[in-house]
């Protein structure tokens, strides 16, 4: 090989990197059985979460995600002064329909996700700014840090938002994402979710979730939902499939209920634990 050609392989092909992008990474079996210790200490003390403790060891990003400091008490006033705002005229229906923000359709499979987002008591939560993101059909985000050989689609940016009505419902056309590789752990694959913003009233009232889809096989195998030791409340972040909302020939229907306080609030993440 001349030495031209030599330096061209060596563009093409990037040098092995010394160690594997894997290594130091604990495998699945580890992370099942931690998250099978956590989960029988917890129930044999009887505490099961409805809400993911700041620090979920099988989680490992959870260590670094939470403030270890004393919150500041912010002047809400003043943060409103510098927060961003939005009026109704602001949210444009179209923006509730994640399948036509391009000029062609995008791949997969076409859904509707609705539901209510109401309190503890029930009641609903109106004209609630309510924003959504998520992986392609091929569980690749548009964002610089996901990497993975996975396609992008030009047709699927995998954002929306949309406003709750009175009786508190939303619903967003969309595409099921794909499972998600995440680099927690060898081989770890997140369940296809869809994650959810709840706006409040003001900017300090923001709200962070995320919903399943019915019979993933990577439900046991995710430290991110198993962290809520609760099983009930890790079951509450499963639509349900929904035949009466799918339509002939065009989406499969999934409905989703969004319960802010209570005891069947919503698992909600804490100060940034997850993206
Ligand atoms: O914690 C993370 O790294 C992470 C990455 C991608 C996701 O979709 C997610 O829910 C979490």
């Amino acid at each position: 090989m001349s030495r031209q050609h030599a330096e061209l392989a060596e563009l093409a092909e990037p040098a092995e990197p010394a160690q594997p992008p894997t290594a130091g990474l604990a495998s699945q079996s580890a992370i099942d059985r931690e998250i099978e210790r956590i989960q029988a200490d917890e129930a044999a003390s009887g505490l099961t979460r409805t809400q993911s403790r700041l620090d979920f060891a099988p989680y490992r990003s959870s260590l670094l995600r939470h403030p270890t400091k004393d919150l500041h008490h912010a002047d809400p006033e003043g943060v409103e002064l510098v927060a961003p705002v939005f009026g109704e005229r602001d949210v444009d229906p179209l923006e509730a329909d994640l399948t036509i923000q391009h000029d062609g359709e995008p791949i997969g499979e076409r859904i509707r996700i609705s539901g209510r987002i109401v309190d503890g008591d029930g009641r609903p939560v109106r004209r609630q700014l309510v924003e959504i993101w998520q992986a392609n059909a091929a569980g690749r985000y548009i964002h610089k840090r996901d990497q993975h050989p996975a396609p992008i689609d030009p047709n699927f940016t995998g954002v929306g938002r949309t406003l709750t009505d009175d009786l508190g419902r939303y619903s967003f056309v969309t595409i099921k994402p794909g499972p998600y590789p995440w680099g927690n752990h060898r081989n770890a694959w997140r369940p296809a979710h869809v994650h959810f913003s709840l706006f409040g009233t003001e900017f300090t009232q923001r709200m962070i979730t995320q919903m399943y889809f019915p019979s993933d096989p990577l439900f046991a195998l995710d430290p991110i939902l198993q962290s809520v030791t609760d099983p009930a409340a890790r079951d509450r972040l499963v639509a349900r499939y929904d035949h009466d909302r799918s339509e002939h020939e065009w989406l499969l229907g999934y409905t989703w209920d969004i319960v802010l306080t209570g005891s069947h609030a919503t698992r909600m993440e804490q100060e940034g634990d997850d993206v």
